[in-house]
């Protein structure tokens, strides 16, 4: 009997630590970017990563592995009416826009106009720019304008999130109108730098602990949300994709 605890107390932990190196091995996710995103990622986007590098706020980048799969997820979906909020230096927004069709357009949005201008360039020279509708200011009052607006609703294939945590409740209440039945919505960073599950009193950064009640709050409201599917994914930082049902 005790043989049989140990044999399955050992199977639970193989299976536990099998998740964390999965998530927690440097080594690990260096060997996914070297074999599988570093030779395929477009000259382009090797460009504005290397560029967005030597910035000093170059933590806030979406990761070379994420934006590998937000190209590919847009291909096959045939994406063309598409939202992006949070553009920082464009890694995301110039895999979005060289995914979709050559007559689609990104409605982009950032409080920032001078980060996206450092990549702009690079943007241009890739000859995606024309598809890209950049507004400079805060998305919220973008997002309550169009929702407004009758015609807005269920116009938009694919809607990434990757601004401000503390208001993406907000954007979700708005999203949802805005976003197709079929379409979906990624939220970005919902692992929060793993703190999501690191104890209530751990030493972490100031900003990480505050937006972490938002991003908890967030992870709790939309597997409870019936008017989507969900699906948590471990790339980069973590990134929930809500697909529209109705
Ligand atoms: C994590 S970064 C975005 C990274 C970007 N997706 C990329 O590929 O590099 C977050 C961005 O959100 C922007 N932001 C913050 N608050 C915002 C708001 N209320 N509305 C729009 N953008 C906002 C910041 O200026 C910053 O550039």
């Amino acid at each position: 009997m005790a043989a049989n605890n140990d044999q399955q107390n050992q199977a639970g932990r193989h299976q536990e630590v099998g998740h964390k190196s999965l998530l927690r091995s440097d080594a690990l996710y260096q060997y996914i970017l070297e074999t599988s995103v570093y030779p395929r990622e477009p000259e382009p986007m090797k460009e504005l990563r290397e560029l967005t590098a030597k910035h000093p706020w170059n933590i806030m980048t979406t990761s070379a592995d994420e934006g590998q799969f937000l190209n590919m997820l847009l291909k096959p979906n045939n994406a063309k009416n598409t939202m992006e909020m949070g553009v920082y230096t464009g890694y995301s927004l110039l895999a979005t826009a060289l995914a979709l069709p050559d007559d689609e357009k990104i409605l982009a949005m950032d409080v920032n106009r001078e980060n996206y201008e450092l990549g702009l360039p690079i943007i241009q020279k890739a000859g995606v720019a024309h598809k890209i509708d950049f507004r400079e200011g805060p998305a919220l009052p973008v997002l309550d304008e169009m929702v407004a607006d009758e015609k807005n609703h269920g116009t938009f294939d694919f809607i990434f999130v990757d601004a401000d945590k503390d208001n993406y409740l907000n954007y979700h209440k708005r999203l949802i109108d805005l976003v197709k039945v079929g379409g979906v919505i990624g939220y970005d960073n919902t692992l929060w730098n793993g703190s999501v599950v690191a104890p209530a009193d751990a030493p972490l950064r100031k900003y990480v602990k505050y937006y972490r009640d938002f991003v908890w709050e967030l992870n709790k409201a939309l597997p409870a949300d019936p008017r989507i599917e969900i699906c948590m994914l471990p790339v980069g930082d973590g990134i929930t994709f809500c697909r529209r049902i109705q």
